[in-house]
C-alpha cells in the first residue's frame, strides 16, 4: 500500500481573467504514488499547484475530481483516519496566540485524543531546539521559532507520513540543519516524507525521488539520481566584471556577475571560452562542474515552456 496516492487529481478555481462561468485548472489530472519510507520532493515554480495539492491531501480543500489517499484512507470519505496518519507543516505561520509552546503541543495532542504525551513533547522540543522556549507565549516567538513550533505541532501525534510545505522559507542556517537532521532521523526510522521547497540543493541532498509540477501538471517524475544523470552534461561557470556582450552565445544563465553555460562536451566549453576571449572579456573563477538539480529543473521547465494553447487553459 502506498503512503500517499494521488489518482487523476484535478482542481478548478474560478478563472481570475475570464467571465464568472470560466474555470482555471490549478491541477490537471495529477497521478503518482509515494511509497512508504520514501523522502519525496515536490518541486515547481510559483503557482505550479504544489500547495493546492497539499491542501487537498490534508483534507482542507476538495479536489474537483480524482482521489487522494493516505496509507489506504481516502482523504474525503475517511477524513479522520487519513488526518491521523498525516503530519502537515503548513507554509503559512498559523498559530494560536493564547498558548505557550508546551500548552499548544498538549492541546494538539488532545485534539488527536492522546493523553500523557509529555515524553514525546519533550523529545520534540529538544530535537527542534525549543526546550528553553517551552513556557514562552507563541505570540512573542520570532518567525523562525514559530516555524519550529509548527513542525513540532505537526509531529505531536507521531504521524507515519510527514508533509512539509516550504518549511525552510526564510529560516536561518541553524534551523535548517536542526530540522533536516530531525526529519532525516524520522525518515530513517520509517516515516514517509513529502517535501516542497524552492531550495533545490536541499531537495537534491534529501530526496530520493522527485516530481516536478508545472501549470498543474506533472512534467517530470523520477529518482533524483536519474534526473541528474539525464541532465545534459556539465556546466561551465565563470565570473565577469562587466555585462555579458551580445556577441557571446545565447543560453547563458546570468546571476549578477556569475555566468553559467550548459556544456555537453569539451568542444562546447572551448567554444564558449574562445567567444569570451574574442569579446575581450576577463574571466575569473573559471569552473567546470556537473549539472545540479537547479540545472535539471531549468531544463525541464524550458522543455515545457508555455505554449499558446496552454496559456489559455481556461475550461468553460
Ligand atoms: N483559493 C484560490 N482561488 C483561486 N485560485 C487559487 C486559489 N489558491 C490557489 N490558486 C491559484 O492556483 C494556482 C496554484 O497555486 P498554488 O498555491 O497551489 O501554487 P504553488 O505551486 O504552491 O506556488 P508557490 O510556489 O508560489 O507556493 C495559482 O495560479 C494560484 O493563483
Amino acid at each position: 500500500m502506498p503512503a500517499i496516492s494521488f489518482q487523476s487529481v484535478s482542481k478548478a478555481y474560478p478563472s481570475p481573467r475570464n467571465a464568472a462561468s470560466d474555470t482555471f485548472l490549478a491541477l490537471d489530472e495529477v497521478s503518482f504514488n509515494i511509497d512508504q519510507g520514501e523522502f519525496f520532493g515536490l518541486l515547481g515554480p510559483n503557482g505550479a499547484g504544489k500547495t493546492t495539492l497539499i491542501t487537498i491531501l490534508a483534507g482542507l480543500a476538495r479536489a474537483t475530481s480524482g482521489t487522494v489517499s493516505v496509507l489506504g484512507s481516502d482523504v474525503q470519505s475517511d477524513y479522520a483516519a487519513a488526518r491521523r496518519k498525516l503530519g502537515v507543516v503548513p507554509q503559512e505561520l498559523v498559530f494560536d496566540p493564547f498558548f505557550n509552546v508546551r500548552e499548544a503541543l498538549r492541546f494538539q495532542s488532545g485534539y488527536f485524543g492522546i493523553q500523557h504525551n509529555d515524553a514525546w513533547i519533550d523529545e520534540l522540543l529538544e530535537s527542534l531546539g525549543l526546550t528553553d522556549k517551552a513556557h514562552v507565549n507563541m505570540r512573542v516567538l520570532s518567525g523562525g521559532m514559530k516555524r519550529r513550533v509548527l513542525v513540532a505541532l505537526a509531529l505531536v501525534h507521531r504521524p507515519p507520513v510527514i508533509v512539509l510545505d516550504e518549511p525552510t522559507a526564510g529560516v536561518d542556517v541553524e534551523l535548517r540543519q536542526t530540522l533536516w537532521a530531525f526529519i532525516s532521523k524520522l525518515n530513517k526510522q520509517g516515516s514517509t516524507v513529502l517535501l516542497t521547497t524552492h531550495y533545490l540543493e536541499e531537495a537534491e541532498a534529501l530526496c530520493g525521488r522527485i516530481a516536478m509540477l508545472k501549470e498543474g501538471r506533472v512534467v517530470a517524475l523520477d529518482t533524483t539520481r536519474a534526473l541528474l544523470k539525464a541532465a545534459s552534461g556539465n556546466v561551465l561557470q565563470f565570473k565577469i566584471d562587466s555585462e555579458l556582450p551580445l556577441s557571446l552565445p545565447a543560453g547563458a544563465r546570468v546571476t549578477g556577475r556569475v555566468v553559467q553555460y550548459p556544456a555537453i562536451d569539451a568542444l562546447a566549453i572551448e567554444q564558449y571560452l574562445a567567444a569570451a576571449r574574442e569579446a575581450g572579456l576577463t574571466l575569473h573563477d573559471i569552473e567546470i562542474r556537473r549539472a545540479d538539480l537547479e540545472d535539471v529543473f531549468l531544463q525541464v521547465m524550458k522543455q515545457h515552456a508555455q505554449t499558446p494553447s496552454q496559456a489559455s487553459k481556461a475550461v468553460v
